[in-house]
């Protein structure tokens, strides 16, 4: 029988066929309704079939060595070969070599596969960064997908610093790291925004010191990036971007803090920056751009998720997967003020109820920056900085491409 005959929420379960020593012959048990049953007849309107399948996807594991204090490679070891030796499943391996590997290899083998309708599955012991890298190899542009295209599935393996995804999509509420939802999860697609910027907008690599194009240029010449967790300018985006040192990352998500405490309280003294420039809210239909009435920023950020990282609940609105992009922002306010809100934020995201906190649903947004400083130009995309040029702009918008399915406890429809 063809695996892709019997729906995936009918299934009851999966077994290896007996004799089998390659893995791709299994026994499905699933319901099917029953035609005649009726509440009269006082009978079950569902039975059950069993069938023999033929099934073997094409699993790749992807180990990310640079990815949070650097554990991948020792739980790919083990904790992940053990398992799925265990479990009789064929996959291939492949460990980054550098900051390239996971786009570069979504650009040439995933996308081909999925271009020419084969299935694939990854799994990916990465942070953010991993998903980000895959979402804008596979999506960065619609003409690269054939009729055919047929979105990989991801298991995610939370081994960065900030896993906003895994924890937001509910792959961290237990206690196995991501492997019962890998093992037992529903896919669902990952929703995705793309910012579309001005020509100059550049990718910040080599802790800040290299600039690099960015991969994806529209046909009017502007560089194009996909996200699928957060996108920020001001606070969050300083923050994270200082703190994207290799001396940094030793303390894990404590890097975070550090680098925010250095962004509050300037060693030289001075106040935090004050982010200068137009922030205008974008809206469906015919209804143009709403402009955020204040010309100084402190934290503007748009988000898919609703944790960061583990307690840090930016949204708290926000459910797994919903596709809602929500917007967090406010302006200029002294440093504990700014940590006043940041606490709340950890405390179930009570600052979404502060007077002082913007806080609602978005198409979209737009920036036109008014900063002379290229350091306080620089916005954030999933982890990822990229410095927009003087009097440059962004547009960030919600992409309804999908590219990539990620296994999550629940089905979604
Ligand atoms: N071998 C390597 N050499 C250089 N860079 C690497 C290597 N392996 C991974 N990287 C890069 O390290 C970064 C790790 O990002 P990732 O998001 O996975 O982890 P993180 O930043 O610690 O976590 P999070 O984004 O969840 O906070 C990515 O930019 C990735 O491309």
């Amino acid at each position: 029988m063809d695996w892709d005959s019997i729906p995936r929420a009918n299934i009851i379960a999966v077994f290896p066929a007996e004799g089998d020593d390659t893995g791709s012959q299994h026994d499905v048990l699933y319901a099917v309704e029953s035609k005649n049953g009726s509440e009269e007849e006082k009978a079950p309107s569902l039975s059950f079939r069993a069938a023999k399948v033929h099934h073997r996807p094409n699993i790749n594991v992807l180990v990310s060595t640079g990815s949070g204090t650097g554990l991948a490679t020792a739980t790919f070891e083990s904790l992940v070969k053990p398992l799925l030796d265990h479990l009789k499943i064929k996959y291939a391996v492949q460990s980054t070599k550098s900051d390239r590997s996971i786009l570069e290899l979504g650009q040439t083998i995933f996308l081909t596969r999925a271009n020419r309708g084969l299935e694939q599955g990854m799994i990916l012991l990465s942070g953010d960064g991993g998903v980000v890298d895959l979402v804008n190899a596979l999506g960065a542009s619609k003409l690269r997908h054939s009729n055919q295209y047929k979105k990989p599935t991801l298991a995610i393996l939370p081994l960065g610093t900030g896993n906003a995804l895994a924890h937001s999509a509910g792959v961290t509420a237990d206690k196995t790291m991501g492997l019962a939802t890998m093992l037992r999860g529903a896919p669902s697609s990952i929703p995705i925004f793309r910012a579309r910027f001005s020509r100059g907008a550049k990718l910040l690599v080599n802790e800040g010191r290299e600039e690099r194009e960015l991969d994806s240029i529209d046909a009017d010449g502007h560089p194009n990036a996909q996200g699928a967790v957060v996108f920020s300018w001001g606070f969050h985006a300083t923050l994270v971007g200082d703190s994207d040192t290799a001396e940094y990352r030793k303390f894990g998500a404590e890097r975070f803090k550090m680098a925010a405490k250095e962004a509050l309280y300037p060693s030289d003294g001075s106040p935090p920056h004050d982010y200068s420039g137009k922030v205008s809210i974008l809206r469906s239909g015919p209804l143009g751009p709403k402009p955020i009435d204040r010309t100084h920023h402190a934290y503007v950020l748009a988000t898919f998720c609703s944790h960061l990282e583990s307690g840090f609940n930016i949204s708290p609105a926000s459910m797994p997967l919903d596709g809602k992009l929500r917007l967090i922002h406010f302006g200029p306010l002294g440093p504990e003020q700014v940590m006043d809100v940041m606490h709340k934020a950890y405390d179930n995201g009570r600052h979404v109820d502060d007077s002082r906190v913007g806080y609602e649903e978005v198409e979209g947004i737009r920036i036109d920056f008014d900063e002379e400083d290229g350091q306080w130009r620089r916005v954030c995309i999933d982890g990822r900085i990229i410095r927009v040029e003087k009097g440059g702009w962004v547009e960030v918008r919600k992409d309804s491409t999908k590219v990539l399915d990620l296994l999550v406890e629940q089905q979604k429809q």
